[in-house]
């Protein structure tokens, strides 16, 4: 069943169309991931589905419920870690876990929360003083503090080092095995592949693809990565007639230096057999050959790149 309904959702500020036709849908018990560029129109969606934010077109229902004409109700159903979140800094974490306790009918106990998030020894430490990942911890605790079926978890983890946004992850995997729904707003694929069932890839305010991570990256054009350094130069032409090419740029085109004359190929299976053919043929070494499966990284690539115009384009 499904929770979260948008359907043909809407967005305009100051004539600027940011979420354009925006639909999915997501189902009790899943964690479903909102993934896109800078500026894509994520958090609008959100804030949409929060009630924080009044459509300019579509519907939107929590649990069956109108965000903005329901939102008490919906509050009550829906907790939220905003993006950018500030609390009082002379506000201890007993306070605030007090405090917003107090602000729901049904509301956890916040102390088995806070041992649950490895809180339990810092209650009386204040706001101002804690570290990035022990802020997070909190808000995590203040979103379900109010014993919400879905949580709204925006860029969660963005400043967290490697470590703690680990541990945050199987947070996440644990408020997900005690029953809550997930919707997680994330620039980290990693992260996505890792905790998602479905993710919703939004590029200029529309949704460019909707699939499961191994979906997205099947997708893609590119779901195999060859690379290696020839012991002479290949032909471009050669090169640009393999059968199911993605494509064929110097290795660490995308970001990082590599070996003079290393070459990254992306496409399918046809597309690394026809390069082992092509090497044999012209009795050319690959040096340090490397084959993978492409990651989620290069599908979110792939499918940002290749959607359609601009909402204002269109
Ligand atoms: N209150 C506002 N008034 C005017 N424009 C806004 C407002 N809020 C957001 N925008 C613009 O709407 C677009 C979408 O913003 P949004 O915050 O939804 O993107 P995002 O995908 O969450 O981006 P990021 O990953 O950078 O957080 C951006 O171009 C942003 O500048």
């Amino acid at each position: 069943m499904a929770i979260i309904e948008v359907s043909g959702l809407r967005k305009v500020y100051g004539g600027r169309t940011v979420v354009d036709d925006v639909s999915f849908t997501v189902a009790e018990g899943e964690i479903f991931g909102i993934l896109g560029p800078n500026g894509a129109g994520k958090t609008t969606t959100v804030e949409c589905i929060e009630g924080l934010r009044v459509p300019d077109g579509g519907t939107v229902r929590v649990g069956g419920l109108d965000p903005v004409g329901d939102h008490d109700r919906v509050t009550q159903i829906l907790g939220s870690q905003l993006q950018e979140s500030e609390l009082q800094p002379k506000l201890t974490v007993r306070e605030a876990l007090e405090l917003y306790a107090a602000c729901y009918p049904r509301p956890a106990d916040w102390r088995a929360l806070a041992g649950r998030l490895g809180l339990a020894e810092h209650l009386s430490a204040r706001f101002g003083r804690l570290s990035g990942g022990q802020k997070q911890r909190l808000f995590i605790a203040l979103a379900l503090i109010g014993s919400p079926r879905v949580v709204v978890l925006d860029e969660l983890t963005t400043a967290l080092d490697p470590r703690a946004r680990r541990d945050t992850w199987q947070l996440i995997e644990e408020v997900r095995a005690a029953g809550v729904t997930v919707l997680l707003v994330t620039h980290f694929m990693e992260e996505a592949q890792r905790l998602c069932d479905r993710i919703a890839v939004i590029d200029r305010g529309r949704v460019a693809a909707l699939d499961t991570p191994a979906g997205l990256i099947g997708r893609s054009a590119q779901s195999v990565v060859v690379s290696f350094t020839p012991s002479a130069p290949l032909d471009p032409a050669e090169l640009a007639a393999l059968p199911g090419l993605g494509s064929v740029a110097p290795a660490g085109g995308r970001g990082g230096g590599e070996a003079e004359g290393r070459l990254e190929i992306r496409g399918t299976d046809a597309t690394v057999d026809a390069v082992i053919s092509l090497l044999a043929r012209h009795r050319i070494t690959a040096h340090r050959l490397r084959v993978g499966d492409a990651t989620l990284d290069d599908a979110f690539l792939d499918l940002t790149e290749l959607t359609a115009p601009t909402p204002q384009e269109a």
